[in-house]
């Protein structure tokens, strides 16, 4: 096989607008990129060695943590489909997407590796085998995960996202502004997902009930988005919260940045992903209202904040 001196692979970060945990049960949830969180691999040969080097992470791939190990296993995986199981390499990771925030990192990840392999190899990617080879590392990283993440780290557009039966982009024409906060806490999507299950043996009426209700928020999120309703935009995703929290998986913290940025002045307020931790986002009228809410945030002990116009 040709190959080339290095292959390079991008992706970003994604945001869950709405459907997070509804959608591991078959209800529809919005996602969309966000372009300015990137991960970059570089694979280059080498002289020894299976080298990982990341800002996270440094050292030989056998060697390396069991936080990574959907990422090992996707590089085995990898290794194996180009046929060179002992290829000597280092593969370099460059992100500033924050780790286990619910933000993407690790499809983002796994999207960026398995595109320098096959960059690397001069071999075309198809969309099948990108979600195929980043679900490799997903599962392994989040248990059974509903491919949502996979979806929204390589697109340009917000998705429209059923589990196995749908993934379609659309436009919006919303005027407004995201602004997104990292509790500075690891989420835990394992953790989250158990809680929810946990719930369903309890009370399943209740809890699969309010599974729907979120479902049932998505879809009225979607007209929102699409004709430009950012105030009941708002409400729709503050109830969302409501919902998660009741369903178990929003944190004291992830609370209180929701009230800090109702305070200041935001539409409405949710956390994003996997919950128990990770990140919130608020949605502000404008750019500039985005930048009180953003400080009003950090006054709240936001670890990080980060502005993403919407339209
Ligand atoms: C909690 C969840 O809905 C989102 C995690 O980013 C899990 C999933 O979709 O796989």
């Amino acid at each position: 096989m040709i190959s080339q001196m290095i292959g390079v692979g991008t992706s970003h970060a994604k945001v869950i607008l709405i459907g997070e945990h509804a959608v591991v049960y078959g209800q529809p949830a919005i996602a969309m990129p966000l372009p300015n969180l990137t991960v970059t691999a570089t694979l280059r040969p080498a002289f020894r060695g299976q080298v990982l080097d990341g800002n996270h992470f440094h050292g030989e791939l056998n060697e390396i943590g069991a936080n990574i190990e959907g990422l090992r296993q996707l590089i085995l995986r990898l290794l194996d489909k180009f046929g060179v199981p002992d290829m000597t390499f280092t593969l370099s990771i460059e992100t500033n997407i924050p780790q286990e925030r619910g933000l993407g990192a690790s499809a983002a990840l796994a999207t960026a590796v398995t595109k320098a392999f096959f960059n690397y190899f001069n071999t075309g990617l198809s969309e099948t085998e990108r979600t195929y080879f980043t679900d490799i590392e997903e599962t392994i990283t989040h248990g059974s995960p509903s491919g949502l993440d996979a979806a929204t780290v390589h697109a340009t557009n917000p998705v429209w996202f059923v589990k196995n039966k749908i993934m379609q982009s659309f436009d919006m024409h919303l005027s407004g502004t995201l602004v997104i906060a990292d509790t500075g806490i690891h989420g835990q999507t394992i953790r989250a997902i158990s809680v929810i299950k946990e719930q369903l043996k309890i009370n399943f009426d209740e809890t699969y009930a309010q599974i729907e209700h979120l479902g049932s928020l998505s879809d009225e999120v979607r007209l929102a988005l699409v004709n430009n309703q950012p105030a009941y935009l708002g409400e729709l995703f503050s109830e969302a919260h409501r919902t998660l929290r009741s369903l178990g998986v929003s944190h004291p913290r992830l609370d209180k940045l929701v009230t800090a940025a109702i305070n200041a002045g935001a539409l409405g307020a949710k956390l994003t992903g996997a919950g128990v931790g990770g990140a919130m986002f608020a949605l502000a009228k404008n750019n500039n209202d985005a930048i009180t809410i953003a400080n009003a945030l950090n006054a709240a002990g936001a670890q990080n904040t980060w502005i993403q116009p919407l339209s």
